[in-house]
Order: structure tokens, then C-alpha cells, then sequence
């Protein structure tokens, strides 16, 4: 039930807003009676009550703007995920909204479309296979935890990031996904990001800087790359350069919630995969 009502959602507040851009999760600000965030004792203002998180990692969370919960998503339910990305590839399915985005550095060389070009799925919330990645209990109970019982998708992505092709465009700059959100409350939004195989530096894992959740939304811009940016890939460019950068090594399955103010990015993907979440 719950389930079903985020996918309507879904489709009701993208096409309120009009807008192609949207968030990961997050809780209807109109919800309920009574927030569960008014009861909140003052020392936590990131997190809501709930019976799901550890004192420890609900610690965590406040103090550092992400939380890493290992083996969360099934092996099997991955694989559903790969198999449905490589059919919107060969294009046998092509679901009613999806975006679908080349790295810059190969996109006036290549013309077919196949797994190997293609570097970021946008907006599968038509994608029923997908969608039902935004609706796994797993994956709800701790998003719950975020944005209280009342969740929508806001946006949805399968990042497919390609083997640098030896100009560095296959990073991420750092930045907040509060940037690309035309709602708030900014604490009630939370992002869901599952490894869908082992990633690590080689591969260009997500790099966050820890409790910078804390601060404001910075002025994004495009970097100064010389080798070319990806389209939208707005970066921050007077972030805290003695702020030490945490890599997140993960396994398949892993996932990690973050705040929509957490300055992340990734790294160049320096292995012959296609990094795939
Ligand atoms: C939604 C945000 C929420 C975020 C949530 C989570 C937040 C954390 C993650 C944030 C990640 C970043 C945030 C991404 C934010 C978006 O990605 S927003 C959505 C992407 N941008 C747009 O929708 C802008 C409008 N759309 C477009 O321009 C086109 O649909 C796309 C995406 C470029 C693809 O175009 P296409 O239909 O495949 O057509 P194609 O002929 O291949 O390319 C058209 C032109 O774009 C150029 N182009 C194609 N690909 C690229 C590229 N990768 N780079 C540069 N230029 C390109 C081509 O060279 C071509 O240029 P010209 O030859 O006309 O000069
Ligand atoms: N000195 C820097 N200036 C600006 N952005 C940076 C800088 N260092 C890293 N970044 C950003 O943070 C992301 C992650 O950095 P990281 O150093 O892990 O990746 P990388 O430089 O691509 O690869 P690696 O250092 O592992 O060879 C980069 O993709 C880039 O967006
Ligand atoms: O996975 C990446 O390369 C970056 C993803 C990202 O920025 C995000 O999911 O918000
Ligand atoms: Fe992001
Ligand atoms: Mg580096």
C-alpha cells in the first residue's frame, strides 16, 4: 500500500513542479498531523525517532551527514537492475520520461547506444523493474528514518560510469544535491545510493566530506576541467580544501543515505568496468 502511493506520488509531483530535475527521497512536507520531528530531542536535528537505527549510527549520521549500511540491497534484486538497464540500452524498453545521458568525451564519437556509451539512466519512475528499487522494504525502512512515514521519490538515476577515456571526465565534482532541489525541508530529503558491484578509488567510488551536511548551500559551477564537464555536472568551488575527503569503499548491495547538503563527488574511473549504481 505504502509502496504503491510513493509511485503515484511520484508521477503527481513531477508534473506539479514541471521540472525535469528533481531529488531522491523525500518526505511530503505536507504530511500528517503531527510531525515527528517537533518531538525530537534537541541534540538530534538530522535524524527522527525510530526504532530502526542504532544510537550509534543515528550518532553517526548527525555528526556526519551519511550513514553506510552494508549488504542491504539483494544480490538478486541487482541483478533485475542490470538486466532492465541493458534492455533501455538495446533499447527494447524505452519507459515514458527516462533521460539518458553519454559522457561528453565520447558522445559526438559513438552513435549506437549500448551499455558501453551510455553513462547515466535519469528518471525510470516509468520503469516499473527500476521503480521497484525506490520500493524495496529494505531500502524504505531506513529512508523512513530520514523523512518520516510519508515518502516520495523525487528523482531517480543508474549511474553506468565509464572507463576515463584519459581526459577526467568520467569524475563527478564535488557538490550538493540540494543544488539541483527546488523543495525543502532540506533535513526531511535523503539520498539512497547503492553499490551495484565493488567500487573502490579504482573505480571511482563516492567521495564525501564529512559533516559539511552542516553548512549551507554553495554556489555551484561548472570546473574549470580541461578534458570537458558533463552536462549539469555543476561543481562547488571554494569548498574547505583542508576538509579531509573520506572514499567510500563499498560492496554490491551496500548503501549509503546522505543529506542533500553533504558536499560528495567521484572520482575518475580508472579500470576498463563500467561502475555501475
Ligand atoms: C536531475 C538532477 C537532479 C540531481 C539529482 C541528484 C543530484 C546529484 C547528481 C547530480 C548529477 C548531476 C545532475 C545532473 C542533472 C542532470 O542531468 S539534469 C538533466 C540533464 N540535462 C538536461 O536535461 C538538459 C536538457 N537535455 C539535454 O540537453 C539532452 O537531453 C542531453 C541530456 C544532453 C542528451 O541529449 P540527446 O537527446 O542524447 O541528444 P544528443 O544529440 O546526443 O546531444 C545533444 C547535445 O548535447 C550535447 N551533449 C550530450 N551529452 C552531453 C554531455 N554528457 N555533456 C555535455 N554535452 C552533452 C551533445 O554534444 C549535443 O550538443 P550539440 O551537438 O547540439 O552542440
Ligand atoms: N584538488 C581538487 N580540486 C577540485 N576538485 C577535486 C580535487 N580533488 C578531488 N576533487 C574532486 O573530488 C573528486 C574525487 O576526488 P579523487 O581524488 O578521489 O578522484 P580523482 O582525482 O578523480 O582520482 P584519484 O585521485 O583517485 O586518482 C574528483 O573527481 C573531483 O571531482
Ligand atoms: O555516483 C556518482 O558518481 C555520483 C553520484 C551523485 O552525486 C549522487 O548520487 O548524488
Ligand atoms: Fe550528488
Ligand atoms: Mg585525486
Amino acid at each position: 500500500m505504502d509502496q504503491l502511493r510513493a509511485g503515484v506520488r511520484l508521477r503527481i509531483v513531477l508534473g506539479h513542479l514541471g521540472h525535469p530535475l528533481a531529488a531522491a527521497i523525500v518526505a511530503h512536507p505536507t504530511s500528517g498531523t503531527s510531525s515527528p520531528a517537533s518531538f525530537q530531542p534537541q541534540q538530534f536535528q538530522y535524524t527522527l525517532d525510530n526504532n530502526v537505527l542504532s544510537l550509534e549510527q543515528r550518532k553517526f549520521y548527525e555528526e556526519n551527514g551519511y550513514l553506510v549500511i552494508k549488504n542491504l540491497v539483494s544480490h538478486a534484486d541487482i541483478q533485475r537492475f542490470r538486466s532492465e538497464f541493458e534492455r533501455i540500452c538495446r533499447k527494447e524498453v524505452r519507459p515514458p520520461g527516462l533521460m539518458v545521458m553519454k559522457d561528453v568525451a565520447i558522445v559526438k564519437s559513438e552513435q549506437n547506444l549500448s551499455e558501453k556509451s551510455v553513462t547515466k539512466i535519469q528518471d525510470f519512475q516509468e520503469d516499473e523493474e527500476l521503480f521497484r528499487y525506490c520500493t524495496l522494504p529494505e531500502i524504505l525502512k531506513y529512508v523512513e528514518c530520514f523523512t518520516g512515514p510519508n515518502i516520495m521519490a523525487m528523482h531517480t538515476m543508474l549511474i553506468n560510469k565509464p572507463p576515463d577515456v584519459g581526459k577526467k571526465t568520467s569524475r563527478h565534482p564535488l557538490h550538493q544535491d540540494l543544488h539541483y532541489f527546488p523543495f525543502r525541508p532540506s533535513n526531511l530529503i535523503v539520498c539512497a545510493w547503492t553499490a551495484m558491484e565493488h567500487i573502490d578509488r579504482n573505480n571511482g567510488c563516492l567521495v564525501v566530506l564529512p559533516g559539511t551536511h552542516k553548512g549551507p548551500l554553495k554556489p555551484h559551477d561548472y570546473p574549470q576541467w580541461e578534458g570537458g564537464v558533463n552536462i549539469m555536472y555543476h561543481g562547488i568551488q571554494d569548498y574547505e580544501k583542508n576538509n579531509a575527503r573520506v572514499h567510500l569503499v563499498m560492496e554490491k548491495g551496500d548503501t549509503v543515505f546522505f543529506h542533500p547538503l553533504l558536499i560528495h563527488g567521484s572520482g575518475r574511473n580508472r579500470t576498463q568496468g563500467f561502475r555501475k549504481v
